[in-house]
């Protein structure tokens, strides 16, 4: 992992989710600091609380307790539209489903985050971009006319269009075949280590996981285990022991 500045930063959180009896605590005193410039992937088994823990660093969820840092910013002080700000101005997402507007070629795909910020970006700016995912040839198309690999790297580049702190991925190898989910956790990785890109990705695949400079092992909602030096088998092992079944 890169020395420096910590991107994110979770303390004592715990997230409940409900009330009363139905109440399902699903984050139970995470801390979890993830370095500026470094490829995060966290797993756990179904249900062990990778989305919530997503959704709590992201800003999109408020925690019950603890707290949540991007960077300088508490995020868990800021109230809902603060936090839709900072999710607009400072943090990228890119889900298992691209999330593309079917009506926008891929160049204006990539620009929507700057436009819902009241800014045009610089068509520089997006030929840029297209050279660092690897689309330059394609920022005329429209989705439909683009691969699953192809339209992730353009959900890449609309995630990177405002210069964030961190980039969350949700899945994001999640619909795509073997051959495009390699070429896209490679692309991240580069991102990470050429640019020092800061990248935190939920993924149930450990193929996936192996790209990132570390994992995080989640089980009922704490974290449980950690490699720092993944390998495909490390982490299938390391997974087989949280999905035993529990007496
Ligand atoms: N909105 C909600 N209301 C009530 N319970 C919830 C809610 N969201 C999640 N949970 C519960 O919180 C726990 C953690 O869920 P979470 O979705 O974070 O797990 P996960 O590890 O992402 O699961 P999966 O791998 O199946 O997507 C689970 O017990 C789940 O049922």
């Amino acid at each position: 992992m890169t020395g420096g500045s910590t991107a994110l930063r979770l303390s004592g959180v715990s997230k409940q989710h409900g009330r009363g009896p139905q109440a399902v605590r699903a984050l139970d005193g995470i801390d979890f600091q993830v370095a500026q410039g470094s490829f995060v992937a966290v797993m756990g088994p179904s249900g062990s609380g990778k989305s919530t823990l997503l959704q709590c660093a992201a800003g999109l969820d408020r925690v019950s307790t603890g707290t949540v840092r991007i960077g300088e910013v508490a995020v868990s002080e800021l109230d809902e539209s603060q936090r839709a700000m900072l999710r607009r101005d400072r943090v990228g997402f890119v889900f298992q489903h691209y999330n593309l507007l079917p009506g926008l070629t891929a160049a204006q795909n990539i620009e929507v985050p700057a436009r819902l910020a009241g800014r045009r970006a610089n068509p520089a700016v997006i030929d840029d971009l297209a050279a660092r995912v690897g689309i330059v040839d394609l920022l005329r198309r429209r989705p439909a006319q683009l691969s699953g690999g192809q339209q992730q790297r353009v959900a890449i580049a609309r995630a990177l269009v405002t210069g964030p702190e961190i980039v969350f991925g949700d899945e994001p190898t999640g619909a795509l075949d073997t051959a495009a989910a390699r070429q896209v956790l490679t692309l991240m990785r580069d991102l990470v280590h050429r640019e020092r890109q800061t990248i935190v990705m939920v993924t149930h695949d450990p193929v996936a996981a192996a790209h990132a400079d570390r994992v995080v092992f989640l089980a009922d909602g704490r974290i449980v285990d950690e490699d720092e030096n993944p390998s495909v088998d490390g982490v299938l092992r390391r997974m087989s022991r949280l999905e035993k079944p529990r007496c």
